[in-house]
Order: C-alpha cells, then sequence, then structure tokens
C-alpha cells in the first residue's frame, strides 16, 4: 500500500484493448492507484505516444515485464494478455506474493486437457488452476473475498451465463434444448490486426466463425453443468459484427412449464436482487448493446412463446467492460472486500 493507503498495481498487456479499459476505469477508483503499466514490445515509451487519449490523464512510461520488479512496484496486478502468456506469467507472480486478476482463458477451466483440446496451448499446472477462483461476479461474487487469484470471465461466457443461470437453477428450462447465438463487435478479437476484423472484410458484413469450435463452449458448459447438477451441453454460435464493442447473446431454449414473460423478469429481479451491474428489462423490452455501451450493465430481456414452448432470453453487454476490464475491477472489489461499484459508476455511453 501507499502512503495514501492506496492499492499499488500493475497492468500487464496494457497496450491492448482490455489493459487500455482498465487504465481507464481504474484512474477514478477511489482505492487503487496504477503503479505500473507493462507491455512486453514497447518498454521505455510513454504510454500517451501509443494512446493520445491519455494524454495528462496517465503520465507513466511503459515498464518491462519483469515479475520480481512488479512485486515492488504492485500489490495486485491485472494481466491483460493472451491466452498461453497468461498461462506462463500468472504463476511466476503468485510465487512472488503478488494478487492477481487474469483476464485470459488460461485458469477458467479446471480440466486442463480440456484446456488443451479447446485453447491448443499447454495447460497450466493443476494447482494454479484449482487455486484460480471463477469471477462470475454475479453468481460466484462470495467466493472472491479474501482470495489472491482471480480468472475473470470470458467476454461470451459473462453475457450468456448471466443470462441463462437463473433459469436453469430454477429448473424452467430443458438442458437439452440450449441454443445460443452471439454477437460481438470487432473489439472483441483484441487490439493486433488480422484479416478478419480488417476493415473491408467486416464493414457492411456479418459473419459466422468458430461455429462448434469456440473455446468459449466448454467455459459455459463447465458452469451450467456446476448449477445444473447434471452434464449440460450447449450449441453455440459466435458471429462477428460491424461495430467496435458490444455482445448480444440471444439463447433459446425449451420450457419445462407455461411460463410468462412476467414469470420469467419477477424470477430473475429475485436472483439478481442487490446486483447493481445486472438490469432486467420489464415485460416486453428487449436490450440493445448500445443501452450498455461503455458501462458495466448486464441487461436482460425475455421473450415466451407459448405456441412453442420455448423462450428466447437475450442478454447484452460491453464486451471490453463488464466482458473484461470492468468485471476485472468488480472481482479485485469483491477480492479486496471492498464495495463492489467502486470505480465502476459509469452511465453507458448514448448514443
Ligand atoms: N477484448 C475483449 O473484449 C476481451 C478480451 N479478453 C481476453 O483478455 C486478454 C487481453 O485481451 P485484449 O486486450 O483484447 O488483447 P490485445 O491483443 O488487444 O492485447 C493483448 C496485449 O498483450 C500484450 N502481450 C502480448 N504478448 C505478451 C507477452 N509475451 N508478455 C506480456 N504481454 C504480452 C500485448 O502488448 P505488448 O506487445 O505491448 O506487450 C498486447 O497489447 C486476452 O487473453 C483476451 O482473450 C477477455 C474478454 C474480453
Ligand atoms: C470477436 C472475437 O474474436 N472475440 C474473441 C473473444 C476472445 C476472448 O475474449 O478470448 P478468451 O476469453 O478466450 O480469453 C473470440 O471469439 O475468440
Amino acid at each position: 500500500m501507499t502512503v495514501e493507503g492506496k492499492l499499488r498495481t500493475a497492468i500487464v498487456g496494457s497496450t491492448g484493448y482490455g489493459g487500455v479499459e482498465l487504465i481507464r476505469l481504474l484512474q477514478s477508483h477511489p482505492k487503487v492507484e496504477i503503479t505500473s503499466v507493462i507491455s512486453s514490445s514497447s518498454a521505455g515509451d510513454a504510454i500517451e505516444e501509443g494512446f493520445p487519449h491519455l494524454t495528462g490523464i496517465i503520465d507513466r512510461r511503459l515498464d518491462g515485464v519483469d515479475p520480481a520488479q512488479m512485486a515492488e512496484r504492485a500489490d495486485v496486478v491485472f494481466t491483460a494478455t493472451p491466452s498461453g502468456v497468461s498461462a506462463k506469467l500468472v504463476p511466476q507472480l503468485l510465487e512472488a506474493g503478488l494478487k492477481v486478476v487474469d483476464l485470459s482463458g488460461d485458469f477458467r477451466l479446471k480440466d486442463g486437457s480440456e484446456y488443451e483440446h479447446w485453447y491448443k496451448h499447454p495447460a497450466p499446472a493443476d494447482e494454479y488452476l484449482e487455486q484460480a477462483v471463477y469471477g462470475l461476479c454475479e453468481v460466484f461474487g462470495e467466493r472472491a473475498a479474501g482470495v489472491d487469484f482471480i480468472s475473470n470471465p470470458g467476454c461470451y461466457p459473462t453475457a450468456t451465463l448471466l443470462g441463462l443461470i437463473p433459469a436453469i437453477q430454477a429448473g424452467w428450462i430443458k438442458h437439452d434444448s440450449i441454443i445460443i447465438d452471439a454477437k460481438s463487435g470487432v473489439t472483441g478479437a483484441g487490439r493486433g490486426t488480422s484479416l478478419m476484423v480488417h476493415y473491408a472484410e467486416i464493414n457492411e458484413n456479418l459473419k459466422t466463425y468458430k461455429i462448434n469450435k469456440h473455446q468459449h463452449i466448454p467455459e459455459i458448459e463447465q458452469t451450467l453443468t456446476e448449477i445444473a447438477g447434471e452434464k449440460v451441453t450447449v450449441t453455440f454460435t459466435t458471429h462477428l459484427v460491424p461495430m467496435s464493442r458490444g455482445i448480444m447473446s440471444t439463447m433459446y431454449a425449451g420450457m419445462k412449464g407455461n411460463y410468462t414473460d412476467q414469470d420469467f423478469v419477477d424470477l430473475y429481479r429475485e436472483y439478481y436482487a442487490g446486483r447493481p451491474y445486472v438490469r432486467v428489462r420489464d415485460v416486453g423490452v428487449i436490450p440493445a448493446t448500445k443501452e450498455v455501451s461503455g458501462s458495466n450493465y448486464c441487461d436482460i430481456g425475455f421473450a415466451t412463446d407459448a405456441r412453442t414452448g420455448r423462450v428466447t432470453i437475450v442478454s447484452v453487454i460491453d464486451n471490453v467492460v463488464k466482458g473484461a476490464a470492468g468485471q476485472a475491477i468488480q472481482n479485485l472489489n469483491l477480492m479486496m472486500g471492498w464495495e463492489e461499484t467502486l470505480g465502476l459508476g459509469y452511465t453507458p455511453v448514448y448514443p
């Protein structure tokens, strides 16, 4: 802790979309001071050289990736690093006595062989997979209190799980009937260029990708299986949409009874009572991505269909905030026993 009593915080991957968003949000966190912004490729540069929007907001040069130095300069580290990188770096940070919130997918799956199947990298050692607390705040928030290591959920799983868990827990939907149709803005793919998100490829275009092969499938199934108490599998199709931020997860499931829109609204409002970042819409009101953009909210709406016996659940988040940096800060707040909302009081940017 610094003399001002603030938690000293380092960000690895601070030149990526998740890291830059952590900088933006942490600037107004009353109990955190950013003491190191870290880059593996641009150490020594002033952060505002690459990110002029931060001019006059954070006056720091980028540090290199050095766990011993991080342990001297910080109490907690956010690792906003690609999968495979976190797997190697996080154990070194934990061994150096640091608290860690990891934004990658490397520690979310409890079964290392599942990780290797979906991510195509060697899994971290089992002891770290066991230590990692899966930080889906509104569902497992109490598990975060006092721990040293949080694995922040994926962007698609955050929107999808928050949209499905209350209905699964209540036993209202058929476990073998779940279809998830998910769409993301291009920042979900990170800042590194690729042909897939090239302007001419995505502008005025709509693409599916990784059908039945997406690395978030086992993450979604792992948590739904835990909640249901039996194996749940899902059909999950991802789409890339020509917008910068936002995820919409549209979920279809067969209902086990004649539930109405009002029943769903009441069930979800009861489940999320006291959780400030899930907003359950009124009957007949379906949320859009713009309504959460730039904020930590997840908004959920419902349309039941008595004719087919199915419910459509729509869940939206900002992938960079609730799907990454915002939820990571929410997890830090829960780890530290602070008010869940510290540093996250952003009204969505509209229009
Ligand atoms: N974007 C999103 O919406 C979401 C992203 N995530 C996950 O969060 C993590 C970060 O994502 P995002 O910010 O989008 O990705 P980016 O590709 O935008 O940024 C990743 C950053 O990691 C740094 N990096 C690369 N290699 C290394 C290394 N060997 N050691 C240290 N740092 C390295 C790079 O910075 P430099 O070269 O300067 O070191 C780069 O800027 C990923 O695991 C991603 O899957 C999770 C949820 C949502
Ligand atoms: C639009 C887009 O490409 N999104 C990425 C999200 C990746 C991500 O967040 O990866 P982890 O959660 O596994 O770390 C994807 O679908 O792979």
